[in-house]
C-alpha cells in the first residue's frame, strides 16, 4: 500500500493486478468493478461470442496463475487437483505450462477421466496430454486418494528441508470455481480438509511444508456469498489465490478474503466491451462498484469563488449529555471537509460544561427537566432555522430523561419528520432494536419514489445484526432458493431497500447501498482506523458533504472514500481525533490544489 495513496486519481487497489488495463469509460474500468458469478459467465460468453475462443482465454487464465506461481515459489513438487469443469481445465494449462517452464515434479490427480472432460477443459486435457507423451513422459492421471497418499510421503521425506518458498509440496486446487453449482461431494472435502491440516502443520509436519494456490477461489466457496453452499465449511485455505478480470464479492469480503492468501486478479483480456455488455445488462442500477473518485467526483466540488458559508451548509449535531465526545468529532469532522457552520444542540445542565470547549462550532442548549420538554425544544430548535444536514447518533442516549431509547427514538422520529438530510448513527439506531419496522415505516414514509434518498444509516456489522438481521434474514430467505447466510453485500443491499436509505455498512469491508439498489465497496481502508470515535468522525464527513448539497449517496461514498485516505495519511497510532486533521492534506490532493 503506497504511504499517500490520494497522490493517485484511483487508489491503490487493496489486490494485485497484473496486466489490468485502465481503460476509463464514463468510469466504468474493470479495476473498480465488482462481479457477481453470474456476470462474470456474461463477460466471458460475451467474449467468447464476439470472437475470443474459449481455449485462448483458459490458456491465458493457466498463463496468469503460473505468472504468479513461479513469481512467488521456486520449482519444488507440484500437485494440480483438476476438477471436472473449467476450473479443472485452468489446472491442466497450469500443468502443462509448469512443465515447459522447467518445473520438474509435476502430477495431476483428477477424479474424472480424461474422456469425460467436456469442451474447453477436455481440449486442455488431451494437449497436457500430448505434451507428455511427446516427451516420452508418462501421462498417467492420478486420483485424489492417491494424491494425498503421494503427498504424505513427499512432505515426510522433506522434513525440515521446507520454506517459505520452497514447500515440500505445492497443490494447486483447480477443483471448482466461484459459480460452485452445489456442495462438494464429501469425498472432496475430506480430501481438502486433509490438505488443509498439513498446511497448517500438525504433530508430524512444519506450517508451510504444504502450500496452496487456489484458482479463482478455495473450492468450495461461494463468490457472490464468501461461504459454502448449504452451510458447509470451506475446506482448505489457501496461500495465494489467483482470480480473473474483476474480483467477486467473496474476494473482497473479509471472511471470504481470509481464506484466499494473496489475491492477485489476473487480465486474460477481455475487452471493456464485454464489461459494457454486462453493465448494459446490470441497468438502470449498474453494477456494483470499488468506491472511487470515478464514481463521485462529479457530485461534489470545491468552494465556488465568491460564495460564502451559508453556501456551504449548515450541520446541526445532536450531542449527548454523558458522551459530548462522540458529537464533538462528528462535528469537527463536518467543518472540516466543508460545511460552513456547525451547532451541537445539547441539554441545559450540559452546556456550562460543554459549550466552552467549543471555538468555530456553536452550541445550542436544550430543556432537560423532562423527555417531554426535551422533545418539544428539540423539535422547536428544528423549525427554528433552516439546517441542511444533521448528525444523530454518536454518544446519544447516555443521560438522557428516562427511559432513554423512548426519548432517543421520538428524537430521531422529529428529525425523521423534517425534510433535512439526516445521518442516523450508533444509538440513533440502537434506539430502534427491537423496532426495526418502526423505524422503516419512518424513512419510507419521507423517502418519496423517484426522488434522491436523503437519510444515511451508518451502522457497524454489530449494529446491523441487531437492527436488521432478522429482517434482512427473512427476506433473503424468501428470496433466495439456498437459504443461508446471502453475504454481506446483499444483507446491505436489502437493508437499504426496506429502509429506503442509504445503508453504509461498516467495517474492514464496508459495503455501501441505496434504496434503488446500487451497491458499493469500499476496501480502502486502512486497520488504523478501528480505533473508538472513528466512526463518529465518517458521521459527520457524510453530514458535512450533504450539507453541501451532495445527496446522500455520494455523500456516503465520498465520505467513506475520505475516512479511509485520512486513514491512510496519518498511518499507525491514529486516534479518532487525528481523522479530521487530515482532511486538508487529502482535499489538497483530490482537487489539486498546489502545495504551499
Ligand atoms: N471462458 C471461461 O468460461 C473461462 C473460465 N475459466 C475458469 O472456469 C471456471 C468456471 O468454470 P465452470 O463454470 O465450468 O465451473 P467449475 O467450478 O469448474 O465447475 C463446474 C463443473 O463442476 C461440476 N460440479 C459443480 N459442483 C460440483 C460438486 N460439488 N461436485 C461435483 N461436481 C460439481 C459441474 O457439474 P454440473 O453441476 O453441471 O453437473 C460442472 O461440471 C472459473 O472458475 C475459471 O477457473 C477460465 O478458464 C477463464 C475463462
Ligand atoms: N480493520 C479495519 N480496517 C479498516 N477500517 C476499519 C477497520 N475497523 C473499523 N474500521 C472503520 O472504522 C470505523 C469504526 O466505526 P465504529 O465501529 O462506528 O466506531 P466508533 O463507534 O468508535 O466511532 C468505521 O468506518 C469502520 O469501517
Ligand atoms: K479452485
Amino acid at each position: 500500500m503506497p504511504s499517500d495513496p490520494s497522490a493517485h486519481p484511483v487508489p491503490a487497489g487493496s489486490y494485485a493486478t497484473s496486466r489490468l488495463s485502465h481503460v476509463p469509460d464514463n468510469g466504468l474500468d474493470w479495476a473498480t468493478v465488482v462481479l457477481r458469478c453470474a456476470q462474470m459467465a456474461q463477460a466471458d460468453a460475451w467474449a467468447m461470442a464476439h470472437g475470443q475462443p474459449g481455449v485462448v482465454l483458459m490458456e491465458r487464465a493457466g498463463a496468469g496463475v503460473v505468472q504468479a506461481l513461479t513469481a512467488r515459489w521456486l520449482p519444488c513438487p507440484v500437485w494440480v487437483w483438476c476438477g471436472p469443469g473449467n476450473n479443472g481445465g485452468d489446472g491442466w494449462v497450469i500443468a502443462r505450462l509448469l512443465e515447459a517452464a522447467g518445473w520438474p515434479q509435476v502430477s495431476v490427480a483428477c477424479d474424472s477421466p480424461i474422456e469425460s472432460l467436456q469442451g474447453d477443459a477436455a481440449h486442455h486435457a488431451q494437449r497436457w496430454r500430448q505434451a507428455r507423451l511427446s516427451r516420452a513422459a508418462s501421462a498417467d492421471v492420478h486420483t485424489l486418494d492417491q494424491a494425498l497418499q503421494a503427498i504424505a510421503v513427499q512432505r515426510a521425506h522433506a522434513q525440515g528441508r521446507s520454506g517459505p518458498h520452497s514447500p515440500a509440496v505445492l497443490v494447486v486446487d483447480a477443483l471448482f470455481g466461484a459459480g460452485l453449482s452445489r456442495p462438494l461431494d464429501e469425498k472432496v472435502h475430506a480430501a481438502l480438509a486433509q490438505l488443509a491440516t498439513w498446511r497448517t502443520g500438525d504433530a508430524t509436519s512444519t506450517p508451510g511444508c504444504v502450500q496452496v494456490v487456489a484458482v479463482d477461489v478455495p473450492s468450495g466457496l461461494h463468490g457472490d456469498t464468501a461461504h459454502g453452499l448449504a452451510d458447509q465449511t470451506v475446506p482448505c485455505p489457501a496461500d495465494l489465490t489467483v482470480t480473473f478480470m474483476a474480483p467477486k464479492p467473496a474476494h473482497m469480503l473479509m471472511h471470504g478474503r481470509a481464506l484466499m492468501g494473496d489475491l492477485v486478479v489476473h487480465d486474460i483480456g477481455l475487452p471493456l466491451a464485454a464489461l459494457q455488455a454486462v453493465a448494459a445488462q446490470a441497468q438502470p442500477v449498474g453494477l456494483w462498484r470499488r468506491n472511487t473518485p470515478v464514481v463521485w467526483g462529479h457530485a461534489w466540488q470545491a468552494p465556488r469563488r465568491g460564495g460564502h458559508k451559508y453556501h456551504r451548509g449548515h450541520v446541526l449535531v445532536w450531542s449527548g449529555p454523558r458522551m459530548p465526545g462522540a458529537s464533538r468529532l462528528a462535528a469537527r469532522a463536518a467543518a472540516r471537509i466543508g460545511a460552513g457552520l456547525v451547532t451541537l444542540a445539547m441539554t441545559r445542565t450540559a452546556w456550562p460544561h460543554l459549550a466552552g470547549h467549543l471555538m468555530s462550532a456553536m452550541a445550542h442548549p436544550l430543556a432537560d427537566e423532562s423527555a417531554d420538554a426535551l422533545c418539544a425544544d428539540w423539535r422547536a430548535l428544528l423549525a427554528s432555522r433552516r439546517w441542511n444536514a444533521i448528525v444523530l447518533g454518536p454518544g446519544a442516549m447516555l443521560g438522557l430523561p428516562e427511559p432513554q431509547a423512548d426519548t432517543l427514538r421520538t428524537l430521531v422520529l422529529d428529525a425523521l419528520a423534517t425534510e433535512v438530510p439526516l445521518v442516523l448513527d450508533a444509538d440513533a439506531l440502537m434506539a430502534f432494536e427491537g423496532h426495526p419496522q418502526l423505524l422503516c415505516q419512518a424513512l419510507n414514509d419521507r423517502h418519496r419514489e423517484g426522488a434522491p434518498p436523503s437519510v444515511v444509516l451508518t451502522p457497524h456489522e454489530g449494529e446491523f445484526n441487531r437492527l436488521f438481521g432478522d429482517l434482512v434474514r427473512a427476506e433473503a430467505g424468501q428470496a433466495q432458493a439456498t437459504a443461508g447466510d446471502p453475504g454481506k453485500f446483499e444483507r446491505t443491499r436489502l437493508s437499504a431497500a426496506m429502509a429506503g436509505a442509504v445503508v453504509l455498512h461498516k467495517g474492514a469491508d464496508t459495503v455501501l447501498a441505496a434504496p434503488d439498489g446500487r451497491v458499493m465497496l469500499h476496501d480502502d481502508a486502512p486497520p488504523w482506523l478501528s480505533t473508538g470515535g472513528s466512526g463518529d468522525v465518517l458521521a459527520g464527513f457524510i453530514a458535512g458533504l450533504m450539507a453541501q448539497g451532495v445527496d446522500a449517496w455520494h455523500a456516503a461514498c465520498g465520505a467513506a472514500w475520505v475516512h479511509g485516505q485520512c486513514g491512510h495519511r496519518f498511518g499507525p497510532g491514529l486516534l479518532a481525533d487525528d481523522l479530521p486533521e487530515q482532511v486538508p492534506g487529502v482535499l489538497r490532493r483530490l482537487w489539486g490544489v498546489p502545495p504551499q
